[in-house]
């Protein structure tokens, strides 16, 4: 489980001050796939950077089950699995050598990291992958490595930021398969988008933020009502007070 309590945070960008974050909470719960939707500028990545332990809030707090990210930052990221909005691999290495690297820097050792490696090339299809080096893999195979290397470690909880960007229909498919299992095993899953039919088709809860700040929350249904709208999409115009900057 994650919970966001009243995050800030600020930038100074050429003198003037960007509040990317302005009290924003939210709670992710096991078993659901949490979507943070927003427009460009909302908020989206400044909060999962703080989540993950990379930006330090002005003030607020993250708990990723139960455990705040300032107070033991290690012991969130053995909980964490991440898909990063910029994902770059180590070209000269093979698939199989990347996902090893995350694993060890996990703390993983011996037969038993060996083991987890080989089933997560199991569970994303990919074996055939594992012996061929990174560089001039497809986008959707570059995918699934740092999908093999955000899970390899078995957390109970994976981010994602904007992770269906530039993959195919079929990447796309194997990412939402993915999804839905690891949601079956009761995991939590939080995932960022301005993509509204991509949240509206994977979601269970979707946080909508606007400006930095919790604009609604709620199953897409919950939030038809709440807009007094027939269509999700037209909800979320709604909700969030302009079309600009989110995508069909
Ligand atoms: N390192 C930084 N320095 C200055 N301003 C920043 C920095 N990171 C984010 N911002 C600003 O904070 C605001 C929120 O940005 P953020 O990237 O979190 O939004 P987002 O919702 O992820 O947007 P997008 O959908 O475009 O990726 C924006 O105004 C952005 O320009």
């Amino acid at each position: 489980m994650i919970e966001v309590n009243n995050l800030h945070k600020s930038f100074i960008d050429k003198k003037n001050m960007v509040k990317a974050l302005d009290g924003l909470s939210f709670t992710a719960k096991n078993g659901e796939i949490t979507g943070i939707l927003g427009p460009n500028g909302a908020g989206k990545t400044t909060c999962l950077r703080t989540l993950y332990g990379l930006l330090k809030a002005d003030e607020g707090s993250v708990l990723v089950d139960g455990i705040n990210v300032l107070e033991d930052p290690l012991a969130v990221r053995q909980r964490l699995g991440i898909f990063p909005d910029k994902f770059g691999l180590y070209e000269r290495l093979t698939a199989y050598e990347q996902v090893d690297y995350f694993a060890s820097l996990h703390g993983m050792q011996g037969a038993k990291k060996k083991a987890a490696i080989v089933q997560i090339f199991k569970d994303l299809e990919m074996e055939e992958l594992a012996h061929r080096k990174t560089v001039g893999f497809s986008q959707g195979q570059r995918m699934k490595v740092t999908l093999a290397q955000a899970l390899v470690h078995q957390p109970k909880n994976f981010v994602l930021d904007e992770p269906t960007r530039g993959l195919d229909v079929m990447s796309t498919r194997v990412l939402r398969n993915h999804l839905a299992k690891f949601k079956e095993k009761g995991h939590c899953i939080l995932f960022s988008s301005h993509v509204m039919q991509e949240v509206a088709a994977l979601c269970d809860r979707v946080i909508i933020v606007s400006n930095g700040k919790l604009a609604a929350q709620g199953t897409p249904q919950e939030l038809c009502d709440l807009a007094g709208e027939k269509l999700l999409e037209d909800a979320f115009v709604k909700l969030i007070g302009s079309d600009e900057g989110v995508a069909a």
